[in-house]
């Protein structure tokens, strides 16, 4: 046989398979294709909008920046970088839980969503250097096997700090030389960090007649950054805000105690109950501590709401 009409057939061997695996294997199983990454913002929008109690600027800013990144037309140099910050129990992995279901067709269990866990992961400051590296060869490999993949880092502030050396360069312009696509991956960070700082912030606004509803991001940017580079964790003295790669700082603001009833209440819904008032006081005045300093925030936000909630009715 002619060389030329061995590689017509494996041309040809090649766009079948492809074919097939279109036709067939990708429409049962996840491929990193659109029907598995459907990127459904406006899903993700609706859903945010029902779900989320208090955080105003999250779904401001958050939206447009999902949208921006993943839009047919977007011009994406680099990776959508996100930092998220607050206080526990504000909404921080509720929110990246959601954009991992609006995005991918198996949510969080998606083979292309892959999330660190700071305290078990990389509990030891002295392998830092091994962390590193781990980080870096699963960053690269998920991004071979797909771009579009979802990176959400948590518990960031009680990593060691150093951790995101070497992933700094990577989420940045012009990153691979070697033609992997890094431009649509996403990078998710979560953490405590500066949690006390937005607190005391918004605290002072209220008290000075600001409305939380009339906070804007450009009022905790700055803050931030500056604490997150300067406050122990895996954020500290990092390459990541040095090289200015991440690309919005979104705080997550200290729960007050009505979001808290309306976090209550969509437990009881949840459980398909309709909300019991008696059961929900009960609830806020055994359980629920607010902040020393302003008195006006739900010291752990929403969280552990479920279990009192499940233990209320059963
Ligand atoms: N802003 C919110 N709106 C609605 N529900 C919320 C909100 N914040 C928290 N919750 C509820 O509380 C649960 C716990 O919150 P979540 O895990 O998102 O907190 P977190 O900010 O990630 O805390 P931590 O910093 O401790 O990890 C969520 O699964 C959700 O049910």
């Amino acid at each position: 046989i002619e060389p030329l009409t061995i590689g017509a057939a494996i041309g040809i061997g090649s766009i079948g398979l492809n074919y097939f695996k279109g036709q067939t294997y990708c429409r049962f199983y996840e491929c990193c294709d659109d029907r598995s990454i459907p990127g459904n913002i406006t899903a993700l929008h609706r859903s945010l909008e029902s779900t989320l109690y208090g955080q105003h600027i999250v779904t401001q800013h958050l939206i447009p920046a999902l949208s921006a990144h993943l839009s047919a037309q977007s011009k994406s140099r680099k990776p959508l970088v996100l930092s998220f910050h607050g206080q526990p129990g504000t909404g921080k992995n509720f929110v990246a839980n959601q954009i991992a279901q609006a995005l991918y067709l198996d949510g969080s269990n998606s083979a292309y969503v892959t999330k660190f866990l700071g305290r078990s992961d990389f509990p030891l400051a002295d392998l830092v250097d091994q962390y590193k590296v781990r980080i870096d060869g699963l960053v690269r490999d998920r991004l071979r096997s797909c771009p579009r993949s979802l990176f959400i880092f948590d518990e960031v502030d009680k990593m060691p700090s150093g951790v995101f050396d070497t992933l700094a360069s990577l989420v940045d312009y012009n990153a691979f030389t070697d033609g992997t696509d890094h431009t649509k991956a996403i990078f998710i960070f979560l953490s405590n960090t500066a949690g006390t700082h937005i607190a005391d912030h918004l605290g002072n606004s209220m008290k000075a007649g600001k409305l939380r509803e009339d906070t804007l991001l450009s009022d905790y940017e700055s803050l931030l950054q500056r604490a997150a580079y300067n406050l122990d964790g895996g954020m500290k003295k990092t390459g990541l805000i040095e090289a200015h790669v991440i690309d919005h700082y979104i705080p997550f603001l200290p729960m007050e105690k009505a979001h808290v009833v309306q976090c209550l209440e969509a437990e009881f819904r949840r459980w398909g109950k309709q909300p019991d008032k008696d059961i929900i006081n009960e609830i806020l005045s055994s359980s629920i501590s607010y902040d020393r300093m302003h008195g006006l925030f739900v010291s752990s936000g929403c969280k552990t709401l479920e279990k009192k909630v499940a233990m209320a009715i059963y």
